[in-house]
Order: structure tokens, then C-alpha cells, then sequence
């Protein structure tokens, strides 16, 4: 080797270790930035054990490129990394079933009058009472009273246990078990020609618990393996979209909302629709804002948010969001909410804190529709679907 070239060597090396260094220092520098703009904080409630469902919520932060809408803004709400796991829809079931024991009272009621020696005209009417009281609706209580009777006297039994059983023949048969009760949750063709997300709907008055059924249905959805994606179109109550989030930051389901208080709800109903299409996903269910079936100009809303949300495929479920506890007045809701956005199903929520059970026939007649879904507490999955025989059972206590 040239003793000359030894120093031209060291600097060469020299001038290579200065660019690692540099190197080094940039890359590490550019992590910590994209570190620190990082949105996502870890979930504190969530389990994670076995959800299968963990790194959904990686890379589905930040603004969706807005497809057409009016200009809201409408972002997607980060699905946090560690989620809780749903109870399954079997389990539920079994549990919830006595949360319908205060229904029970009216079984308790009738089969007690009933069971006494001689029924009189004063001991009909007492039924008759009974099953108004209980919300079933005067007609349903007409035909059921007189086909008891017509059954009692033909079969001129006193037998506690035949009587219940005849009750029980009768009042499931109001409750009508023939009805798909099944929730809609496969593709839907679009104009496109390509599969959509079933598009669920949850329409109602102010208070009946539509984004809360809107967060228990997203969980039950995820117990059966769907990929869920959730639209904030309640704009009118500010914390609904917060509200909202939180339900979908606990399952991993993101949450497709406006940052801009008052948005136009079809905008966001469009973004939410569109982003379920965009990330393949199952179902995408909507929220809208408690509004009052009299009130044209809220009926008017209602109206466009369904035109807009159907215009890529047609809605799967409209589904209308009934406290079971206000009774009668809730059919005379239903009725307008029928007409404009072409209900497809009843949610009979509140339904762990009523005596009033009769609802679930009073509503089915009124609207020829099905109760798909029932609310039978505040917890996160107090909500299942509904199933005329348990229910029939629970009445009769
Ligand atoms: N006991 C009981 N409470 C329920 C049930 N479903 C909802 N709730 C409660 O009802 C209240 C109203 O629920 P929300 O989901 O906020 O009602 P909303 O229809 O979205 O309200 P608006 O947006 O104002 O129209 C909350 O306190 C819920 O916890 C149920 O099945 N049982």
C-alpha cells in the first residue's frame, strides 16, 4: 500500500461515518415525529382476549376524501386497538329472559282469574282489563277473549295447566311466530351492479334509544364475525356522535360522524354508506336524530337522509326505535314513521322496566311489521333478538 494514500484513506472513512451518522440521526428524528402525530390511545376497557379482531382499527385513521358530499367534513372516527368481545347472542337470551319477569305479572293476572270455580261476566271483564292494561290493543284483546271462551266452554276444562297452555296457544299466536325476524345483514346489489353493505337505518323519536340500540346491534353483529362501520347522523344532539364512538371504540367498529355541529345528517348518512362500501364491510348502521312524527320539516330530513342512503344500493332495515314503556302513543308515531322511511322492522327497547308487554302485538297489527330486536336493560349487550315463544313464556310468568 502507498504510505501517501493512508491519510486520503482515513478521511474517506471519516466522511463515511459522518454520513451514517447523519443518516442515523434523521431516521431516528422522522420516527419520533410520526410517533407523536400518532391519534390512536390505547382502549382501557377492552379485554382483547380472543376477539380475532385485534390491528382492525390500524390505518383507518383520519379524514375520508369526501366523495361528493356538501362539504361536512365527515371523518372516520379511529377504532382503538384492544377491544372488548361481545357475549353471543345465546348466551344473552338466557340471561336477559328474566329481565321480562315484571311482564310476567300479566300472566300471573289472567291465569288467577281463570283458575276460579265459575268465570262470570264480571270475571271476563277483569281479563278484559288485564290485557288492556298490558298494552295488547283492543282488538287483539276482543279476538283473544273470545276464542278463550269459545275454548274453555268446547273443552269444559278447569285444569290450571290446560287452561295456561290454551292461554299460552292463543297469545303466541297473537304475537305471530310465522314473522321473519331476522336482521338483514347480507350484501345488497347496488346501482352498480356490485355487493353492498346491508344498510341498517334506526329511525324514532327523541329519547327512545336509537344510538344506544345503534351500539348494542353493532356488538351483537360483531358476536356473529360481521365487520360493522357505524354513521354519527344523529347531528342535531352534540354528544350522540361521541356517544357513538365510544360504542365503536370498544368493539373495534369505526364510526363515520361530521366534526361540524349541525351537519346536513344525508351527508353524513352518504359518507357512512360509502365508507362501508369502500372497506368491505358487512353492515353499516345508522343513526339519526330523535325527531317528532308531527314536525314536517324533521319528517322532510328523514326523508332525504333515506334517499341519500339508498342511492347506492337499497336499505336493508329501517328499523323504528319504540319505548316500550309509552305504550299506545308509540303507535300513533309508528304510523308516520311507516310512511316515510318504509320500516321494515320494530326495536321495543326499555322493554326490562315495563309491565306492558302487550305492545310487541299491538304494534306488529298496526304496522304489519315484525319486533326484530328487543332492549332489556342499559348494559352493552342487553339487547337480543326477539323470540315470540320465550316471550310468551315470560308473560305467563
Ligand atoms: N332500561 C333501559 N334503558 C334503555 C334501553 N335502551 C336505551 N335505554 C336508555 O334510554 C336512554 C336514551 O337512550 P339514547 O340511546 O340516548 O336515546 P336516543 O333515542 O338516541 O335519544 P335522542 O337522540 O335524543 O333521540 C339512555 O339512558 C339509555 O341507556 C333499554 O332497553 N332498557
Amino acid at each position: 500500500m502507498n504510505v501517501d494514500s493512508v491519510p486520503t484513506l482515513t478521511w474517506v472513512l471519516v466522511a463515511l461515518a459522518v454520513l451514517a451518522l447523519a443518516a442515523l440521526v434523521t431516521f431516528v428524528v422522522l420516527r419520533l415525529r410520526r410517533r407523536g402525530a400518532a391519534p390512536l390511545p390505547p382502549s382501557s376497557s377492552g379485554t382483547g382476549a380472543g376477539s380475532g379482531r385485534e390491528g382492525d382499527g390500524e390505518g383507518a385513521v383520519g379524514t375520508l376524501p369526501r366523495p361528493g358530499g356538501p362539504g361536512d367534513g365527515a371523518t372516520v372516527e379511529p377504532a382503538t386497538p384492544q377491544f372488548q368481545v361481545p357475549e353471543t347472542v345465546g348466551s344473552r337470551l338466557v340471561r336477559l329472559r328474566s329481565r321480562l319477569a315484571r311482564s310476567g305479572a300479566l300472566g300471573q293476572a289472567l291465569l288467577s282469574v281463570l283458575g276460579r270455580d265459575h268465570l262470570d261476566e264480571a270475571a271476563w271483564e277483569e281479563l278484559e282489563e288485564t290485557l288492556l292494561q298490558a298494552d295488547l290493543g283492543i282488538d287483539p284483546t276482543t279476538a283473544l277473549l273470545a276464542e278463550l271462551r269459545t275454548r274453555i266452554r268446547v273443552d269444559g276444562t278447569k285444569d290450571p295447566v290446560a287452561i295456561r297452555e290454551v292461554l299460552r296457544e292463543l297469545l303466541l299466536a297473537q304475537v305471530d311466530p310465522s314473522m321473519d325476524r331476522t336482521i338483514a345483514s347480507a350484501p345488497v346489489l347496488g346501482a352498480d351492479g356490485e355487493p353492498h353493505p346491508a344498510t341498517i337505518l334506526m329511525v324514532g323519536v327523541n329519547g327512545t334509544g336509537k344510538t344506544t340500540t345503534v351500539g348494542k346491534l353493532a356488538r351483537l353483529l360483531v358476536a356473529e364475525d360481521k365487520d360493522v362501520v357505524l354513521g354519527a347522523a344523529d347531528t342535531f344532539r352534540a354528544a350522540a356522535a361521541d356517544q357513538l364512538a365510544t360504542w365503536g371504540a370498544r368493539v373495534g367498529v369505526d364510526v363515520v360522524r361530521s366534526e361540524k355541529d349541525g351537519a346536513d345528517p344525508a351527508s353524513v348518512a352518504h359518507d357512512a354508506v360509502e365508507a362501508g362500501f369502500r372497506s368491505g364491510a358487512d353492515v353499516v348502521i345508522i343513526d339519526t336524530a330523535g325527531r317528532l312524527q308531527n314536525k314536517a320539516g324533521l319528517m322532510d330530513e328523514l326523508g332525504k337522509i333515506v334517499r341519500v342512503a339508498s342511492r347506492p344500493a337499497p336499505i336493508a332495515e329501517s328499523l323504528l326505535v319504540l319505548d316500550a314503556t309509552t305504550g299506545q302513543n308509540g303507535l300513533r308515531q309508528a304510523r308516520v314513521f311507516a310512511e316515510v322511511a318504509h320500516l321494515t322492522g320494530i326495536v321495543l327497547t326499555k322493554l326490562d322496566g315495563s309491565a306492558k308487554g302487550g305492545i310487541v302485538v299491538a304494534v306488529q297489527r298496526e304496522l304489519g311489521i315484525p319486533v326484530k330486536l328487543v332492549g332489556l336493560g342499559e348494559g352493552p349487550d342487553d339487547l337480543a333478538p326477539f323470540d315470540p315463544e320465550s316471550f310468551v313464556d315470560a308473560l305467563l310468568g
